[in-house]
């Protein structure tokens, strides 16, 4: 579905990827895993053209992606950054029809996202700023899926988040996933990845070092540890 060979990428003169190859199934979640600085979070920008693509390809549904944000967004691929990217001074209502006026065809619909996070649905006319964490996380879930994704991308869903919200989210997303939705998860949650996840990568210094199924490395402590810090 979405697949990175050979990719160099970076910030300016500093190079983060070297060489990342990785390749995310249809209908599966794959989990990347690695330390702080691993270049995880600079994957997710180089594939959604936040960042150059200094070498090598990205393609996704078995074309190369054209990575400008518009046409990523009509290719199918939602996004939920690490910031969260709420609009602040646009209610929750608002936040979610602007998603919708970028939207492929398909299912999801105003209706439905507030059927998966009923408290937006409590929330609609609230703005951006009067959200705690938890619900600025539902919102950005939500306004990526009325874009009605084909793969959805998510960059740490759980950070800073209260335990009972971050159960919420992982039985949220657990939904999303049986229902067939293709996830590609970075998380520093490693038991919320691991259970959700159908693959992992772990990456170091900018490439995929391991990869494998969470049952593997659950089952690993020494990869943990060498790789994961756990
Ligand atoms: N805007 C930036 N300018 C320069 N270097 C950056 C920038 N953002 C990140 N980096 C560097 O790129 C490297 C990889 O960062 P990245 O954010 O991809 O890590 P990560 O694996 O997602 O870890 P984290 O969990 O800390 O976000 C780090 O060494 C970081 O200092």
């Amino acid at each position: 579905m979405l697949e990175l060979s050979d990719v160099d990428s970076g910030y300016g003169e500093t190079q983060v990827l070297h060489g990342m190859t990785l390749t995310a199934q249809p209908g599966r979640v794959l989990a990347i895993l690695g330390r702080n600085g691993a270049g995880k979070t600079t994957t997710l920008k180089t594939v959604m053209g936040l960042l150059p693509l200094r070498r090598g390809a990205i393609r996704f549904a078995g074309a190369p992606l054209d990575r400008r944000p518009y046409h990523i967004a009509r290719f199918g691929i939602g996004y939920v950054p690490e910031t969260r990217d709420i609009f602040p001074s646009l209610s929750v209502h608002e936040n979610l029809m602007l998603a919708a006026r970028v939207a492929r065809k398909g299912t999801w619909t105003l209706e439905r996202v507030i059927d998966l996070f009923p408290r937006l649905g409590e929330r609609l006319e609230n703005g951006g700023t009067q959200l705690s964490g938890g619900e600025q996380q539902m919102l950005a879930i939500a306004r990526a899926l009325m874009m009605n994704p084909r793969l959805l991308i998510l960059d740490e869903p759980t950070e800073g988040l209260a335990p009972i919200i971050v159960k919420l989210i992982h039985d949220k997303l657990a939904e999303l996933r049986s229902a067939g939705m293709s996830m590609v998860l970075v998380e520093q949650n490693f038991g919320f990845a691991t259970s959700l996840a159908d693959d992992v990568a772990v990456v170091s210094r900018g490439r995929v070092v391991w990869s494998g199924s969470p049952a593997e490395i659950r089952a690993d402590a020494d990869l943990q540890h060498r790789w994961l810090g756990v």
